[in-house]
């Protein structure tokens, strides 16, 4: 028996992370992209000095309380922390590590490509190009609201709304406005240059509405059927943040009801949404499986810093990345 601290790391991660880990600590992994099943988590992560985790992973008491009183550190790859029970976390003393900023570029990207894929209805023309219905060039054939002259509005502004602000800039937006749970200071709006909106402003007056806001008990289905009636029929809505913002049968009907033009939907409820889900029916509905951080070099170096954030953590140095409790 090796006198190292144990860790358990709950899925295959790039080995120039998992090596961070193996050169201190006595490490198991669940060696497999798919998703641990629940009961064997419970069970790996017993007698554990660290967990490594995904956020499909749910990290409850009963995990903690599997894993025992030795369990030190919970080190996320993932800057969403809603699959944590940050409470009993803190009531035990055990320290949080998570991996903002390194994602937010690449989840900037995606959603600005939800936004012109739903605008220009980039897949509803892949498909149509396929399937023989392409035809001749017809004046008003897919036709979609330009960006130019638009208002964008943010539920949640903080990095990565901000990262999609500024890249949406460019394309001529001709208002910004957005809705947090703190307004911003009237610096913070000047200098990049957005107005605060009360939520039902925000929802009426916005003809592209991302919803970057995490997930809380404020935010939990704030996208529900009052707030889809109040959006403009021709507006198009966004979320890269967490499914669980959104009442999704409501969004489905806004869809078919035309209460809104379109959605563009990184995250959903469940993930994965199973194939026969009405929304995948929808024309108007962009659904992409959860890969706002899916670029070669965002998942390398999150899956580093977690492993930083647990080494740092067990060994009683700075995390890299703590989330303060
Ligand atoms: O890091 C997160 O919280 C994600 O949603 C991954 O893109």
């Amino acid at each position: 028996m090796s006198g190292k601290l144990k860790v358990f790391v709950t899925a295959r991660l790039p080995a120039v992370a998992v090596n961070i880990l193996r050169e201190r600590f006595d490490v198991s992994m669940w060696d497999s992209e798919n998703d641990i099943p629940k009961d064997i988590l419970l069970e790996k992560s017993r007698g554990k000095d660290g967990l490594l985790c995904l956020l499909t992973n749910k990290i409850d008491k009963k995990v903690l309380d599997e894993a025992g009183k030795q369990l030190r550190v919970v080190s996320t790859m993932s800057v969403g922390l809603d699959h944590i029970d940050l409470n009993e976390c803190k009531a035990r003393g055990i320290k949080v590590g998570y991996t903002p900023d390194i994602l937010t570029s690449a989840t900037a990207e995606l959603g600005v490509g939800l936004l012109l894929a739903t605008s220009r209805r980039i897949v509803e023309g892949t498909n149509a190009a396929k399937n023989g219905s392409w035809g001749t060039w017809k004046p008003m054939w897919l036709c979609g609201p330009s960006l130019e002259g638009s208002t964008v509005g943010f539920f949640g502004l903080g990095r990565i709304g901000l990262a999609i602000l500024q890249r949406l800039k460019p394309f001529g937006v001709k208002c910004f406005k957005y809705n947090t749970l703190n307004e911003k200071t009237k610096e913070f709006e000047t200098e990049h240059g957005v107005t605060y909106a009360t939520f039902n402003d925000l929802l009426a007056t916005s003809d592209f509405l991302i919803s970057c806001s995490s997930l809380t008990s404020a935010t939990k289905n704030i996208f529900n059927k009052e707030a889809f009636d109040m959006m403009k029929s021709t507006s198009i809505f966004i979320n890269i943040a967490r499914g669980g913002v959104v009442m999704q049968d409501d969004l489905c009907q806004a869809l078919i009801d035309g209460k809104i033009r379109a959605a563009g939907l990184d995250v959903t409820t469940p993930e994965p949404l199973p194939t026969d889900h009405p929304l995948f029916q929808l024309p108007n509905c962009v659904i992409t499986p959860h890969i706002g951080s899916a670029t070669d070099e965002t998942r390398t170096a999150m899956a580093v810093l977690a492993a930083r954030n647990l080494l740092a953590g067990l060994e009683n140095a700075p995390m890299p990345s703590p989330y303060e409790l």
